[in-house]
């Protein structure tokens, strides 16, 4: 397989560790790192968690999806937030400037680290648990990525190092 070298787009579920990975991964290659949430956090001047309670699921959405279409790095790891997804043409546009990674892991091993969904500012679309949010998304992050990397039972620096042998097409995974 080949990999686009200008940007890597990691996409997953909250708390499956893009922003954790995304910045040891970009230092690792010599990369810029961006937080497309902070990108988000910055432009409307309040907390994400914020953000979801004044404009709701679908103006969340919104704002995320125009927020990614404006991110247009050159050699950058780029952490999305989990419901980035959810924007059509902000994920055309991340296809577009690199490769998006998704970093997998099943329910189960997500709940263990999450804790409290609400204090994390998750988009529910009226679900409650992980699990049923999860059901909602799997399809949407299988669509969008061009590599998906199983973290079961990997710790961060093991899933780091998994990523730079496929970026460094040293490749045994795919
Ligand atoms: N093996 C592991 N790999 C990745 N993260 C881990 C691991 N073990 C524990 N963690 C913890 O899980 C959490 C992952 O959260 P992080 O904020 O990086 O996720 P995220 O994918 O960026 O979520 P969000 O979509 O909400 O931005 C961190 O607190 C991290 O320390
Ligand atoms: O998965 C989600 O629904 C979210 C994850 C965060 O990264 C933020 O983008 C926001 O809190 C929504
Ligand atoms: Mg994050």
């Amino acid at each position: 397989m080949e990999v686009h070298m200008n940007n890597i787009i990691l996409i997953g579920m909250p708390g499956s560790g893009k922003s954790s990975l995304g910045v040891v991964l970009a230092k690792k290659i010599g990369f810029g790192f961006i937080d497309s949430d902070l990108v988000i956090q910055q432009r409307e001047g309040m907390t994400l968690e914020r953000i979801i309670e004044k404009h709701g699921d679908a103006g969340f959405i919104q704002i995320e999806n125009e927020v990614n279409c404006s991110i247009s790095p050159h050699h950058t790891v780029i952490a999305t937030g989990g419901s980035a997804v959810y924007g059509k043409e902000a994920m055309e546009h991340f296809k577009d400037i690199g490769t998006v990674v998704y970093l997998e892991l099943p329910p189960e091993s997500l709940e263990e680290r999450l804790g409290s969904l609400k204090e994390r500012g998750v988009v529910s679309n009226g679900k409650t648990t992980v699990e049923d949010i999860y059901a909602d998304r799997v399809a949407l992050y299988k669509k969008y990525a061009d590599i998906t990397l199983n973290e079961q039972g990997k710790q961060i620096r093991e899933t780091v190092e998994m990523l730079y042998d496929i970026i460094m097409n040293k490749d045994q995974y795919n």
